[in-house]
């Protein structure tokens, strides 16, 4: 199999290069964001729970979000592998996701992280905002939060994957396709 984490800050560009990751690559796309937003549409009792994190720009905790990933992997049989937009966010959640991954058979081949300023990020996610009706893309304060529970949760989990010799950079400024090419490039030496 083979299992990428797309890695990186709010707004570095993670969806967008999943879509075309997933065709590129035949793998399934899984985005804890999407099924969040996915429960917070049909009204859950998760999607409830989660609601308050979410909007805040906080993250969810990690039973939550790994009981949601555990279901999830499970009831995808027929991939070639997976990619995992926006997980795991803590190392928790990474330790829990090389045990699930274990019970399979199979590892994470490696970390792609996007790599983008945080002004460039500040701009894409309020551009972002007018559009994707998203509680946490609608103004600064939130999304500087976001921001800083990135670099204070999630950027530990970069150093995870580089203890294991797994981690990769790519700068995420740039055009779209030209920045999917160098993700491939990479992923193409998993
Ligand atoms: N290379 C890029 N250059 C400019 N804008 C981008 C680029 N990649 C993505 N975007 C835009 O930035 C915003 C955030 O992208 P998204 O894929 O949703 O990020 P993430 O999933 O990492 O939060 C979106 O509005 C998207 O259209
Ligand atoms: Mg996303």
């Amino acid at each position: 199999m083979l299992n990428v984490v797309l890695f990186g800050p709010p707004g570095a560009g993670k969806g967008t290069q999943s879509e075309k990751l997933i065709e590129k690559y035949n793998l399934a796309h899984l985005s804890t964001g999407d099924l969040f937003r996915k429960h917070l549409g049909e009204g859950t009792d998760l999607g409830k729970l989660a609601q308050k994190y979410m909007d805040e720009g906080n993250l969810v905790p990690d039973s939550l979000v790994i009981d949601m990933v555990k279901d999830k992997i499970a009831s995808t049989t027929d991939a070639k592998g997976f990619i995992f937009d926006g997980f795991p966010r803590t190392v928790p959640q990474a330790v829990a996701l090389d045990d699930m991954l274990k019970e399979f058979d199979t590892t994470i081949s490696g970390m792609v992280a996007l790599e983008v300023p945080d002004e460039e990020l500040k701009k894409r996610l309020l551009d972002r905002g007018k559009t994707s009706g998203r509680a946490d893309d609608q103004n600064e304060e939130k999304i500087n939060n976001r921001i800083q529970v990135y670099k204070d949760e999630t950027l530990p989990v970069a150093n995870f994957y580089n203890e294991q010799n797994k981690f990769n950079q790519i700068h995420g400024v740039g055009s779209i396709n030209d920045i999917f090419q160098e993700i491939s490039a990479v992923i193409d030496k998993f």
